[in-house]
Protein backbone atom coordinates (compact mmCIF):
# COMPACT_ATOMS: atom_id res chain seq x y z
CA UNK A 1 0.00 0.00 0.00
CA UNK A 2 2.77 2.13 0.79
CA UNK A 3 3.94 1.78 -2.84
CA UNK A 4 1.21 2.80 -4.20
CA UNK A 5 0.93 6.31 -2.35
CA UNK A 6 4.56 6.79 -3.69
CA UNK A 7 3.15 6.03 -6.91
CA UNK A 8 1.00 9.10 -6.63
CA UNK A 9 3.66 11.17 -5.98
CA UNK A 10 5.20 9.79 -8.82
CA UNK A 11 2.57 10.74 -10.89
CA UNK A 12 2.54 14.22 -9.52
CA UNK A 13 6.42 14.10 -10.62
CA UNK A 14 5.27 13.03 -14.28
CA UNK A 15 2.38 15.15 -15.07
CA UNK A 16 3.34 18.44 -13.06
CA UNK A 17 -0.30 19.15 -12.42
CA UNK A 18 -1.09 23.40 -11.92
CA UNK A 19 -2.22 24.23 -8.26
CA UNK A 20 -4.15 26.88 -7.78
CA UNK A 21 -4.27 28.74 -4.56
CA UNK A 22 -6.01 30.87 -2.39
CA UNK A 23 -3.68 30.93 0.79
CA UNK A 24 -2.02 33.35 4.01
CA UNK A 25 0.89 35.83 3.23
CA UNK A 26 2.96 34.50 5.97
CA UNK A 27 3.38 30.99 4.20
CA UNK A 28 2.77 31.80 0.50
CA UNK A 29 5.72 31.41 -0.70
CA UNK A 30 6.74 28.45 0.87
CA UNK A 31 3.84 26.77 -0.48
CA UNK A 32 5.09 28.03 -3.60
CA UNK A 33 8.17 26.05 -2.79
CA UNK A 34 7.35 23.08 -1.93
CA UNK A 35 4.74 22.52 -4.45
CA UNK A 36 7.35 23.27 -6.98
CA UNK A 37 9.75 20.74 -4.62
CA UNK A 38 6.91 17.86 -4.91
CA UNK A 39 7.03 18.32 -8.70
CA UNK A 40 4.00 20.21 -9.47
CA UNK A 41 3.61 24.09 -10.81
CA UNK A 42 2.00 26.63 -8.28
CA UNK A 43 0.35 29.46 -9.41
CA UNK A 44 -1.24 31.76 -5.99
CA UNK A 45 -4.11 33.40 -8.06
CA UNK A 46 -6.72 35.14 -5.53
CA UNK A 47 -8.08 38.20 -7.53
CA UNK A 48 -11.97 38.24 -7.28
CA UNK A 49 -11.94 39.22 -11.08
CA UNK A 50 -9.27 36.22 -11.99
CA UNK A 51 -10.20 33.09 -9.71
CA UNK A 52 -12.89 32.08 -11.63
CA UNK A 53 -11.36 32.05 -15.03
CA UNK A 54 -8.13 30.52 -14.25
CA UNK A 55 -9.95 27.78 -12.18
CA UNK A 56 -10.59 26.37 -15.71
CA UNK A 57 -6.85 26.16 -16.17
CA UNK A 58 -5.89 24.25 -12.99
CA UNK A 59 -5.91 21.23 -11.89
CA UNK A 60 -7.04 21.34 -8.70
CA UNK A 61 -7.66 24.34 -5.89
CA UNK A 62 -5.72 24.77 -2.78
CA UNK A 63 -7.88 27.28 -0.06
CA UNK A 64 -5.75 28.17 3.56
CA UNK A 65 -7.51 30.68 5.27
CA UNK A 66 -4.33 31.65 7.70
CA UNK A 67 -4.79 35.68 6.94
CA UNK A 68 -8.56 35.48 5.89
CA UNK A 69 -9.34 39.37 4.38
CA UNK A 70 -13.19 40.19 3.22
CA UNK A 71 -11.64 39.97 -0.27
CA UNK A 72 -10.50 36.20 0.03
CA UNK A 73 -13.56 35.52 1.39
CA UNK A 74 -15.33 36.57 -1.85
CA UNK A 75 -12.70 35.18 -4.13
CA UNK A 76 -12.77 31.66 -2.14
CA UNK A 77 -16.77 31.37 -2.03
CA UNK A 78 -16.61 32.36 -6.22
CA UNK A 79 -13.36 30.05 -6.67
CA UNK A 80 -14.89 26.92 -5.19
CA UNK A 81 -18.36 27.22 -6.42
CA UNK A 82 -16.59 27.28 -9.68
CA UNK A 83 -14.30 24.18 -8.66
CA UNK A 84 -17.11 22.56 -7.36
CA UNK A 85 -19.16 22.81 -10.78
CA UNK A 86 -16.21 21.85 -12.77
CA UNK A 87 -15.23 18.97 -10.52
CA UNK A 88 -12.25 20.23 -9.80
CA UNK A 89 -10.60 18.92 -6.66
CA UNK A 90 -10.51 20.92 -3.27
CA UNK A 91 -8.32 20.74 -0.70
CA UNK A 92 -8.99 23.27 2.30
CA UNK A 93 -7.04 24.09 5.82
CA UNK A 94 -9.08 25.46 7.97
CA UNK A 95 -6.13 27.38 9.93
CA UNK A 96 -7.68 28.94 13.05
CA UNK A 97 -11.12 27.72 13.09
CA UNK A 98 -10.45 26.81 17.06
CA UNK A 99 -9.89 30.52 17.69
CA UNK A 100 -12.41 32.35 15.55
CA UNK A 101 -15.60 31.68 15.37
CA UNK A 102 -16.07 33.47 12.07
CA UNK A 103 -13.53 31.07 10.08
CA UNK A 104 -15.28 28.39 11.88
CA UNK A 105 -18.88 29.33 10.17
CA UNK A 106 -17.24 30.31 7.01
CA UNK A 107 -15.39 26.76 6.77
CA UNK A 108 -18.23 24.83 7.62
CA UNK A 109 -20.71 26.77 5.23
CA UNK A 110 -18.04 25.67 2.28
CA UNK A 111 -18.27 21.88 3.57
CA UNK A 112 -22.19 22.23 3.06
CA UNK A 113 -22.69 23.91 -0.09
CA UNK A 114 -20.07 22.29 -1.90
CA UNK A 115 -17.82 19.38 -2.91
CA UNK A 116 -14.66 18.97 -1.00
CA UNK A 117 -12.04 16.63 -1.50
CA UNK A 118 -9.71 17.02 1.32
CA UNK A 119 -10.05 19.02 4.59
CA UNK A 120 -6.31 18.89 6.59
CA UNK A 121 -5.82 20.86 9.83
CA UNK A 122 -4.09 20.15 12.75
CA UNK A 123 -5.84 18.49 15.50
CA UNK A 124 -7.72 21.20 17.17
CA UNK A 125 -8.89 22.30 13.99
CA UNK A 126 -10.39 19.22 12.64
CA UNK A 127 -11.80 18.88 16.37
CA UNK A 128 -13.07 22.16 16.48
CA UNK A 129 -14.70 21.96 13.24
CA UNK A 130 -16.46 18.67 13.84
CA UNK A 131 -18.04 20.03 17.21
CA UNK A 132 -15.49 18.69 19.87
CA UNK A 133 -13.84 20.60 22.50
CA UNK A 134 -10.09 21.32 20.87
CA UNK A 135 -7.55 23.11 23.21
CA UNK A 136 -5.63 25.32 20.43
CA UNK A 137 -3.49 28.70 20.55
CA UNK A 138 -4.33 30.98 17.65
CA UNK A 139 -3.22 28.68 14.56
CA UNK A 140 -1.26 26.16 16.68
CA UNK A 141 -2.74 23.20 18.29
CA UNK A 142 -2.03 21.95 22.00
CA UNK A 143 -4.11 19.12 21.07
CA UNK A 144 -3.53 15.29 19.90
CA UNK A 145 -5.05 12.47 20.68
CA UNK A 146 -7.45 9.58 19.87
CA UNK A 147 -10.10 11.66 19.71
CA UNK A 148 -8.87 13.34 16.65
CA UNK A 149 -9.71 9.94 15.32
CA UNK A 150 -13.35 10.26 16.02
CA UNK A 151 -13.28 13.67 15.00
CA UNK A 152 -11.99 12.76 11.21
CA UNK A 153 -14.36 9.73 11.09
CA UNK A 154 -17.27 12.25 12.03
CA UNK A 155 -16.65 15.12 9.79
CA UNK A 156 -15.78 12.64 6.74
CA UNK A 157 -18.89 11.59 7.17
CA UNK A 158 -21.07 14.18 7.83
CA UNK A 159 -19.32 16.11 4.40
CA UNK A 160 -18.85 12.92 2.09
CA UNK A 161 -15.14 14.40 2.34
CA UNK A 162 -11.94 13.14 3.96
CA UNK A 163 -10.56 14.40 7.00
CA UNK A 164 -6.78 14.59 7.63
CA UNK A 165 -5.79 15.69 11.39
CA UNK A 166 -2.01 16.70 11.78
CA UNK A 167 -0.33 15.99 14.96
CA UNK A 168 2.44 13.70 16.80
CA UNK A 169 0.23 11.38 15.09
CA UNK A 170 -1.32 12.23 11.96
CA UNK A 171 -4.71 10.40 11.08
CA UNK A 172 -6.38 10.52 7.87
CA UNK A 173 -9.88 9.32 7.54
CA UNK A 174 -12.82 9.31 4.50
CA UNK A 175 -15.61 7.87 7.06
CA UNK A 176 -14.88 3.99 6.36
CA UNK A 177 -10.71 3.57 5.80
CA UNK A 178 -8.65 5.38 8.68
CA UNK A 179 -4.95 5.88 8.26
CA UNK A 180 -2.34 6.66 11.34
CA UNK A 181 0.92 8.21 10.63
CA UNK A 182 3.59 8.04 12.77
CA UNK A 183 6.24 10.10 10.85
CA UNK A 184 7.70 13.31 11.40
CA UNK A 185 10.00 15.13 13.90
CA UNK A 186 8.80 17.65 16.90
CA UNK A 187 11.38 19.95 14.99
CA UNK A 188 8.35 20.25 12.44
CA UNK A 189 6.21 22.56 14.76
CA UNK A 190 9.14 24.82 15.06
CA UNK A 191 8.98 26.03 11.26
CA UNK A 192 6.02 28.08 10.48
CA UNK A 193 3.91 26.61 7.42
CA UNK A 194 4.77 23.03 7.82
CA UNK A 195 0.71 21.94 8.06
CA UNK A 196 0.30 25.17 5.15
CA UNK A 197 2.59 22.76 2.70
CA UNK A 198 1.18 19.54 3.84
CA UNK A 199 -2.19 20.89 2.25
CA UNK A 200 -0.72 22.38 -0.85
CA UNK A 201 0.98 18.87 -1.53
CA UNK A 202 -2.75 17.17 -0.54
CA UNK A 203 -4.03 19.58 -3.63
CA UNK A 204 -1.07 18.16 -5.59
CA UNK A 205 -1.89 14.73 -4.94
CA UNK A 206 -5.73 15.34 -5.24
CA UNK A 207 -4.81 16.72 -8.92
CA UNK A 208 -3.46 13.04 -9.94
CA UNK A 209 -5.40 10.92 -7.73
CA UNK A 210 -8.96 10.59 -7.68
CA UNK A 211 -8.88 8.03 -4.31
CA UNK A 212 -8.63 11.37 -2.25
CA UNK A 213 -7.48 9.61 0.93
CA UNK A 214 -4.68 7.87 -0.56
CA UNK A 215 -4.28 11.73 -2.06
CA UNK A 216 -4.08 13.02 1.39
CA UNK A 217 -1.77 10.02 3.09
CA UNK A 218 0.54 10.48 0.17
CA UNK A 219 1.01 14.16 1.03
CA UNK A 220 0.99 13.97 5.01
CA UNK A 221 3.42 10.99 4.60
CA UNK A 222 6.23 12.72 2.41
CA UNK A 223 5.92 15.45 5.12
CA UNK A 224 6.88 13.46 7.74
CA UNK A 225 9.83 11.35 5.84
CA UNK A 226 11.22 14.51 4.58
CA UNK A 227 10.98 15.70 8.85
CA UNK A 228 12.23 12.33 9.70
CA UNK A 229 15.72 12.92 7.46
CA UNK A 230 15.83 16.72 8.07
CA UNK A 231 16.20 16.16 11.66
CA UNK A 232 18.90 13.20 11.18
CA UNK A 233 20.21 16.22 9.07
CA UNK A 234 20.96 18.73 11.67
CA UNK A 235 21.21 16.01 14.81
CA UNK A 236 24.56 17.87 15.84
CA UNK A 237 23.64 21.28 15.62
CA UNK A 238 19.66 21.56 15.82
CA UNK A 239 18.20 24.90 14.10
CA UNK A 240 15.32 25.86 12.98
CA UNK A 241 16.10 28.05 9.87
CA UNK A 242 18.49 25.30 8.53
CA UNK A 243 15.78 22.47 9.38
CA UNK A 244 13.74 24.62 7.23
CA UNK A 245 15.72 24.55 4.15
CA UNK A 246 16.32 20.97 4.76
CA UNK A 247 12.62 20.00 4.67
CA UNK A 248 12.32 21.38 1.00
CA UNK A 249 15.71 19.65 -0.44
CA UNK A 250 14.27 16.49 1.47
CA UNK A 251 10.66 16.59 -0.11
CA UNK A 252 12.59 17.02 -3.63
CA UNK A 253 14.87 14.15 -2.98
CA UNK A 254 12.44 11.99 -1.70
CA UNK A 255 13.01 8.50 -3.60
CA UNK A 256 10.30 5.28 -3.21
CA UNK A 257 13.50 3.79 -1.49
CA UNK A 258 13.19 6.14 1.48
CA UNK A 259 9.44 6.45 1.35
CA UNK A 260 8.95 2.80 1.56
CA UNK A 261 11.62 1.87 4.58
CA UNK A 262 10.23 4.88 6.56
CA UNK A 263 7.07 5.32 6.48
CA UNK A 264 5.03 4.83 9.62
CA UNK A 265 1.59 3.88 8.75
CA UNK A 266 -0.98 2.13 9.75
CA UNK A 267 -4.39 0.93 7.82
CA UNK A 268 -7.55 0.50 10.12
N1 LIG B 1 4.85 16.50 18.12
C1 LIG B 1 5.08 16.19 16.84
N2 LIG B 1 5.97 15.24 16.53
C2 LIG B 1 6.21 14.92 15.23
N3 LIG B 1 5.62 15.54 14.17
C3 LIG B 1 4.72 16.49 14.43
C4 LIG B 1 4.40 16.89 15.77
N4 LIG B 1 3.46 17.86 15.72
C5 LIG B 1 3.22 18.07 14.41
N5 LIG B 1 3.96 17.26 13.63
C6 LIG B 1 3.99 17.23 12.15
O1 LIG B 1 4.13 18.57 11.71
C7 LIG B 1 3.40 18.81 10.52
C8 LIG B 1 2.46 19.98 10.74
O2 LIG B 1 1.49 19.57 11.67
P1 LIG B 1 0.84 20.55 12.76
O3 LIG B 1 1.90 21.20 13.54
O4 LIG B 1 -0.17 19.72 13.46
O5 LIG B 1 0.07 21.54 11.79
P2 LIG B 1 0.03 23.12 11.75
O6 LIG B 1 1.38 23.51 11.25
O7 LIG B 1 -1.04 23.38 10.76
O8 LIG B 1 -0.31 23.59 13.12
C9 LIG B 1 2.73 17.48 10.18
O9 LIG B 1 3.53 16.83 9.21
C10 LIG B 1 2.73 16.71 11.50
O10 LIG B 1 2.82 15.32 11.30
C1 LIG C 1 1.48 32.05 11.93
C2 LIG C 1 0.32 32.24 11.05
N1 LIG C 1 -0.58 33.23 11.27
C3 LIG C 1 -1.55 33.25 10.38
S1 LIG C 1 -1.38 32.07 9.18
C4 LIG C 1 0.02 31.48 9.92
C5 LIG C 1 0.77 30.32 9.36
C6 LIG C 1 0.24 29.05 9.91
O1 LIG C 1 0.90 27.97 9.30
P1 LIG C 1 0.80 26.50 9.85
O2 LIG C 1 -0.61 26.24 10.22
O3 LIG C 1 1.20 25.65 8.69
O4 LIG C 1 1.77 26.39 10.98
MG1 LIG D 1 -2.03 24.89 10.05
Amino acid sequence: MTKELWGIIKKIRTRKPLIQAITNYVTINDCANILLGIGASPAMCEAKDEVEDFIELADSLYINIGTLTREQKEAICLAVKKASRLKKPVVIDPVGVGALYTRKTFILKLLEEYEISIIKGNSGEIKSLAGMDANVKGVDSMDDGPDAVDACKALAKKFNTVAAATGKTDIISDGNRTIRIKNGSPMLTMVTGVGCMVGAIAAAAAAVENDFLKAAASAVLSMGIAGDIAAEEIEENPAPGTYRVKLFDNIYSLTEDKFVKRSKIEWE
